[in-house]
């Protein structure tokens, strides 16, 4: 398999790729047309900031199974595309928090102080000690917008200093800012109150010009303002009006709506210091960035899953020890009812009973629907596209919860309807193992394996003698079989495990024993 590494990373990250064996290209800088060339026959793609993943590109992808972004933020990435495609996003969220936040105490002390200015006069001879008086961080109001991993640290750091700090972030609770020291309120109080305001947050719709003319016209003429989370979250233009005319003291950029910056007024402010997008620049940050996006990409292609995907659910290692063996069963389940049912459902519903009905159970939502919908759709459905798949086939996807599950700890139910019809398939986890315990209203005791067929007959004499003599007839090794307890004359499922697959026409062939129904194979 081929890994295409489009931005820099470090060594440590790069043999950690190469030892495992896949096939590593590095090749940096590409324009979108190059990349949409390079990206053909890819399975992996490991970028930073630099290269931007547009939906060209990802259409233009044929064997992509992940895009890792050895860093936090993915809004150079079309992650919708992505998404709908069945690629997997994923990040590195904890590698570069401490060097960004350090970056953004660095910007708040140089902004204080002039310091990038200060040293520019002096290097052309100029002794101008008058000209650079800057101002003290104790007992001013730091406001900080987004208290997630860079803004508490930042927030932390500048508590030392003897400041008091405002937060904004609607997704913090109050007890959460109170045990940080930290009193949350709104932006336009932060934009009142605040001596330095920094910004934190991912850029998304509702982050796009948080800071603009409105809030610039609040502040106090000595505030100052960072941004080391992303462009555009300060609106750039609103930026250069607001310290160009006096409204606010200065500020300190790293990150810019378009990099290189080279058309903004930004970078021709002199009350404006800017860096490019130097936050996570450090040994340590790249180092650790890389060493995570190399395991996740390895995973991946492995086929072991994502640990840190962010276009699918990330589970907490100890719940995932929990659910792993229901997401297995989930999987199969889902294929067995899809394919009992046959086509035309509009309806998949996942009940949870006992003890995983109180888990976090999105994955395992996840697995039934790419089992189910892999019965129609094959191997194109996954994770990352299976609930925008059922979407679009008008398949509604419900779940059911209830802390009751009778004689087992832990039932899982799958139920697929449609056209007047349902198929329902129950199970359980016996350690690490699944079973299935009931389909519709017949018990049975299957531990599913590779190839089932699943025959719906009369309870009657030779039936089971016959299909046994066909899969034999036809060098078929059976390894199980579980009859549905119904009155004699009665119909019921049998279920036969065998070791190989069974060809359509040794499954049409069963169909003709008097007493067989019907006859389908699912093979997992
Ligand atoms: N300059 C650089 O080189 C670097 C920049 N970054 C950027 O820094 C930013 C923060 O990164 P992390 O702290 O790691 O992310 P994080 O996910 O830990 O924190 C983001 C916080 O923003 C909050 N948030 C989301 N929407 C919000 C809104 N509308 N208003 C206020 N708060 C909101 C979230 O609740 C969360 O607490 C990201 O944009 C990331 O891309 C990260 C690393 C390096
Ligand atoms: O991690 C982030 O969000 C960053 O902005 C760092 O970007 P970079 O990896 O240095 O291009």
């Amino acid at each position: 398999m081929k890994i295409l590494v489009s931005d820099s990373l470090s060594e440590e990250g790069l043999t950690i790729l190469r030892e495992s064996g896949f096939d590593v290209v590095v090749d940096t800088g590409l324009s979108e047309d190059q990349l949409v060339e390079k990206i053909k026959g890819v399975d992996a793609l490991v970028i930073r900031s630099g290269t931007q993943v547009t939906a060209r590109v990802i259409e233009a992808a044929d064997q992509l199974k992940i895009i890792g972004r050895a860093g936090v933020g993915v809004d150079n990435v079309d992650t919708e595309a992505a998404t709908k495609k069945g690629i997997i996003v994923s990040n590195t969220p904890d590698g570069n928090t401490l060097s960004a936040a350090e970056h953004t105490c660095a910007m708040m002390m140089a902004v204080a102080r002039n310091i990038p200015q200060a040293c520019a006069s002096l290097k052309s001879e100029k002794w101008e000690r008058n000209k650079f008086m800057g101002v003290e961080f104790n007992k001013k109001v730091l406001g900080v917008i987004g208290l997630g991993r860079i803004g508490a640290e930042v927030a932390k750091r500048f508590q030392s200093f003897n400041m008091t700090v405002l937060g904004y972030d609607p997704f913090v609770s109050e007890e959460r800012a109170k045990s940080m020291g930290i009193t949350l309120t709104t932006v336009e109080d932060i934009c009142r109150n605040a001596d330095f305001i920094t910004v934190h947050t991912p850029l998304t719709k509702d982050t796009k010009n948080l800071i603009n003319a409105d809030m610039f016209n609040v502040m106090k003429p000595t505030a100052r303002i960072v941004n080391c989370a992303r462009g555009g979250i300060i609106n750039e233009e609103d930026l250069v009006e607001a310290v160009n005319s006096g409204k606010i003291a200065g500020a300190a950029i790293d990150v810019f709506v378009e990099e290189p910056p080279f058309a903004s007024g930004l970078i021709k402010s002199d009350k404006i210091i800017v860096t490019p997008h130097l936050g996570a620049s450090t040994v340590e940050a790249q180092v650790n960035v890389a060493i995570d996006i190399a395991h996740e990409i390895i995973s991946v292609l492995n086929g072991e899953g994502a640990k840190s995907a962010v276009n699918i659910p990330a589970v907490r290692p100890e719940v995932m020890e929990f659910i792993s063996p229901y997401v297995k069963l989930a999987e199969v389940s889902g294929k067995i009812a899809a394919t009992l049912i046959g086509t035309g459902y509009d309806k998949i519903e996942l009940a949870y009973n006992g003890e995983i009905s109180t888990k976090d159970v999105r994955t395992v939502t996840l697995a039934a629907l790419k089992g189910a919908l892999a019965v129609a759709v094959g191997s194109g459905v996954n994770y990352v596209n299976a609930p925008g798949l059922a979407k679009s086939r008008g398949v509604e996807v419900s779940e059911k919860k209830s802390e009751t599950s009778g004689e087992y700890a832990s039932v899982f139910t799958v139920t697929v309807a449609g056209g007047g019809k349902s198929v329902s398939v129950s199970g359980t986890a016996v350690g690490n193992d699944i079973k299935i315990i009931q389909i519709d209203k017949t018990r049975v005791d299957v531990y599913p394996s590779a190839h089932m067929i699943f025959a719906d007959h009369v309870n009657k004499p030779n039936v089971i003698g016959p299909c046994c003599q066909i899969l034999g007839e036809n060098n078929i090794n059976i390894s199980g079989m579980q009859v549905g307890h119904v009155k004699v004359g009665e119909s019921t499922i049998m279920v036969i495990s065998v070791d190989s697959d069974v060809p359509e026409a040794v499954l049409s062939k069963l169909t003709t024993v008097d007493g067989v129904l019907s006859a389908k194979i699912v093979a997992i």
